[in-house]
């Protein structure tokens, strides 16, 4: 993890960031800038660059980052896209030094460099995809200034006057600087003071660092940016790392960040280190192998004093602007600041343009030789501590990103093993079959042996190249495995909680099988599965419900009678559970982030993957994972293996799937309504006294008829009687009678027109129930297919 600044030679400053996000990310930088005898402009430094990057990263949102070493530095700045159900932590730690040679032909009586410029970043991140979430928020902070006055060197004590302090804290808080009296008064200087965050004398770097690094680090860790800057004359101790039992800021900036992670067991880190230099305005990578070049540089690192002015050229635009950049960040609110005129500004803009915790070190000599270079150093200082930052937790997403496609590569891997291990074992299996058999002769005998020997020959050989391609992918999966830290991998400390249940637990054994399928797939198959079986039989029981009130309304239309609660109670038998498993579709649709397909899906894939055996490691096991794999994605039609990782896509996805879903269910409750009105029509006073009302219609007429036989019978035995009385004495009864009968008939006939006018509307009313029926089976048909679909893409 610690990236040992090659040599460089004369590094000044030393900038440190270290950043940590949660759903958010954060930079620390720390820089360390050189300056010159004559000021900023005149000064020979060699600005070097060290940004290491720390990023971690959750389960929840997904962001993007920009590394302390700025958008324009390749190696330290990553923007990937991923998932998740995830919200991403990133923090950076960069470290950054910035020198200046000085300038040809000047000395200041130090040792001075006669080399090019160079400028470092390195830069490490980790990804942490636990579900757990950082702080978020802002922290608007003026930038935290530390000024460190390092003891006299041997050359500065040779020097006459040299062993008067020029400078010294002047408060008992260490907080103020200015002259030392002695000083003042020898030189005759009028007094000047300035006051910082700390004002520092010494070695201690354990104090410097709890002072001014520690909290930085701490916060970057939980989610902000981060950045510390060194700044200081050549030679004034910007990179001074002390020894063992005293070391830098560097290493324990990165102590502190491991000592975090193990504190931290729920979380996952990855941990990335870019390691960068400026040289003549370019940067390069050097942790890339071009990085040995550094060494002729270093070794000219006899310059004419053409380049010379050439380097001092470049490197005081990158001190200079830096300076304009400082400038007009505390003097002009709302000017253009002029980060990308300097490959150093650009890669500090990330930190300087106020998203970041800043912290600079500014270091002086203490000696009369630097007097005025000191000076300018604490004008810097003044200058920068007016500098308002508002740090912020930003979200991130490319350690996410980064920690998922490992994820992927490896679960690849170890699928690529399984089909290995399968093919080897089939292989194994055939040539054991082959032999001779019964009555082959001598000759034949030969050429079985002769081909069996090629075979197994061939085999040897197969088997010699899956084992290598096997030992290739497992020494890969081991390499991406070990990049994904956790507490448990980085050491564990004795208070550290138990490290919680992995989200993947997929184990592969000695031989390179798959042992054990992972959980949160394996939970989440069975989530849908049970859902598509609920959905299932909700379905059916609506289809029941729907056939008995047909069966019913058609018994009613024609005439039967129908006990309409009997019915209502079959109809609710048929759906006991329709409320309470729309409360459960319900709340699944709106709290779990979890895809649960309602029915269609659970087919040979679902089935294939439960009746696989769980964690015997044997060929089971590896069967239905590659059943898994290959129908998995034939479903999906894409052919990749995303199907049912965390990742961005996915998220979308299930989302997109559970507002579908969603609005299935809404349609579905319409529908179901639709069914609940029709069944309270027929539990309805309505219908039962339209039904109470025929029936008494019914009999009416049934009563009506007999007493029209009734007449018909009597009307016959008038005629008899008249026939045997006299005309006269019977016809007026006769006419009365037959009076009587026309009534009754018209009578008669009004109530049958009645009786047919009920039944038309009585079939009226079932044909258009009918209808209705019709078109809420058309859409249960439309919906199941559609939920039919849905589901496939949500199971894939
Ligand atoms: N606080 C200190 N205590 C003791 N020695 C120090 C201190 N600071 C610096 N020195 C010593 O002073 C010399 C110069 O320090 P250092 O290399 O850190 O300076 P620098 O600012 O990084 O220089 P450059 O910009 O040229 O790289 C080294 O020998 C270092 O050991």
């Amino acid at each position: 993890m610690y990236s040992t600044p090659r040599p460089i030679s004369r590094q000044l400053p030393v900038p440190t960031s270290v950043g940590s996000t949660a759903p958010t990310s954060t930079t620390t930088t720390t820089t360390t800038t050189g300056t010159g005898t004559s000021g900023i402009s005149a000064n020979r430094k060699i600005p070097t660059t060290i940004a290491t990057t720390t990023s971690t990263a959750t389960t929840t949102t997904a962001t993007t980052t920009t590394t302390a070493a700025g958008a324009s530095t390749p190696a330290s700045n990553s923007t990937l896209k991923s998932v998740s159900p995830s919200s991403v932590e990133h923090s950076s730690t960069t470290i950054t030094s910035i020198s200046r040679p000085v300038s040809p032909g000047t000395s200041n009586g130090l040792a001075v460099p006669s080399s090019p410029s160079i400028a470092a970043t390195a830069t490490a991140s980790t990804a942490n995809t636990s579900s757990s979430t950082a702080a978020s928020g802002s922290k608007t902070e003026n930038v935290t200034v530390t000024v460190r006055i390092r003891p006299f060197s041997n050359s500065e004590l040779k020097v006459a006057g040299g062993l008067a302090d020029v400078w010294d804290v002047l408060d008992d808080e260490h907080s103020k600087i200015g002259y030392a009296d002695d000083y003042a008064v020898s030189a005759r200087r009028a007094p000047v003071e300035y006051i910082y965050d700390h004002a520092l004398t010494g070695s201690n770097n354990e104090e410097i660092y709890n002072s001014s690094v520690r909290d930085l680090v701490q916060s970057a860790m939980e989610g902000y940016n981060g950045t510390v800057f060194a700044y200081g004359q050549t030679s004034s101790g910007k990179t001074y790392s002390g020894n063992e039992t005293q070391p830098g800021i560097t290493p324990r900036a990165v102590e502190d960040i491991f000592k975090y992670i193990r504190e931290n067991p729920d979380r996952e880190f990855l941990l990335r280190v870019s390691y960068l230099e400026i040289y003549n305005e370019s940067i390069r990578d050097l942790l890339s192998p071009e990085a040995i070049d550094l060494r002729i540089h270093e070794d000219r690192r006899a310059a004419s004093n053409e380049e010379r002015r050439k380097e001092g050229a470049f490197i005081n635009k990158s001190l200079l602007t830096l300076g304009t950049v400082i400038s007009k960040l505390t003097e002009e609110k709302g000017a253009h600041i002029p980060y990308r005129d300097s490959k150093l500004t650009r890669i500090l803009q990330s930190s300087l343009n106020g998203s970041a915790r800043v912290s600079v070190i500014c270091t002086i000599s203490p000696s009369v030789v630097n007097v005025e270079e000191s000076h300018n150093t604490l004008k810097f200082a003044a200058r920068v501590k007016k500098v308002v930052t508002k740090a912020q937790t930003n979200q991130v997403m490319d350690d996410k990103a980064l920690l998922e496609k490992y994820r992927r590569e490896i679960s690849e891997l170890k699928a690529q093993l399984t089909v290995t291990a399968t093919s080897e074992g089939a292989t194994g299996t055939s040539s054991g079959r082959v032999g001779g058999g019964a009555g082959v002769d001598g000759k034949q005998q030969a050429e079985l042996s002769n081909l069996l020997e090629k075979e197994r020959m061939r085999h040897e050989e197969q088997m010699v190249e899956m084992n290598m391609v096997r030992n290739a992918l497992k020494k890969r999966i081991d390499h991406l495995t070990k990049l994904i830290l956790t507490s448990q991998s980085v050491g564990t400390v004795a208070s550290a909680p138990e490290m919680p249940a992995a989200r993947y637990t997929v184990e592969t054994s000695a031989d390179g099988t798959v042992r054990e399928f992972p959980k949160e797939i394996e939970s989440r198959l069975a989530m849908k599965d049970a859902v598509a079986k609920e959905m299932q039989q909700e379905l059916e029981s609506q289809q029941e419900k729907v056939n008995l009130m047909k069966q019913t309304l058609e018994r009613i239309a024609s005439g039967q009678t129908v006990d309409i609660n009997k019915t209502l109670s079959r109809v609710k038998q048929h759906d006991p559970s329709r409320e309470k498993l729309r409360n459960e579709k319900r709340a699944t649709v709106m709290n779990t982030h979890e895809t649960k397909p309602m029915n269609g899906v659970n087919g040979a894939d679902v089935a294939a993957l439960k009746a696989r055996p769980q964690g015997n490691g044997g060929v089971g096991d590896r069967q239905s994972t590659l059943v898994k794999s290959s129908s998995l994605s034939s479903i999906q039609g894409a052919g990749d293996d995303d199907d049912l990782m965390d990742t961005p896509w996915n998220r979308e996805e299930l989302q997109n799937l559970r507002k579908a879903k969603f609005e299935l269910e809404i349609i579905v409750r319409e529908k179901d309504k639709k069914l609940e009105d029709m069944v309270a029509f027929e539990d309805s006073d309505e219908l039962r006294s339209m039904i109470i009302e025929m029936e008494e219609q019914r009999e009416k007429i049934v009563t009506m008829d007999e007493e029209r036989e009734v007449f018909k019978r009597t009307i016959r035995e008038l005629e008899l009687k008249h026939q045997s009385s006299s005309f006269a004495d019977s016809s007026s009864s006769l006419a009365a009678a037959a009076a009587r009968i026309r009534e009754l008939e018209a009578t008669v006939q009004k109530e049958q027109q009645l009786r047919m006018k009920e039944q038309r509307l009585r079939l009226e009313e079932h044909n258009r129930n009918m209808g209705r029926i019709a078109s809420l089976e058309a859409e249960l048909n439309h919906m199941r297919s559609e939920l039919y679909v849905h589901n496939l893409a949500a199971f894939s």
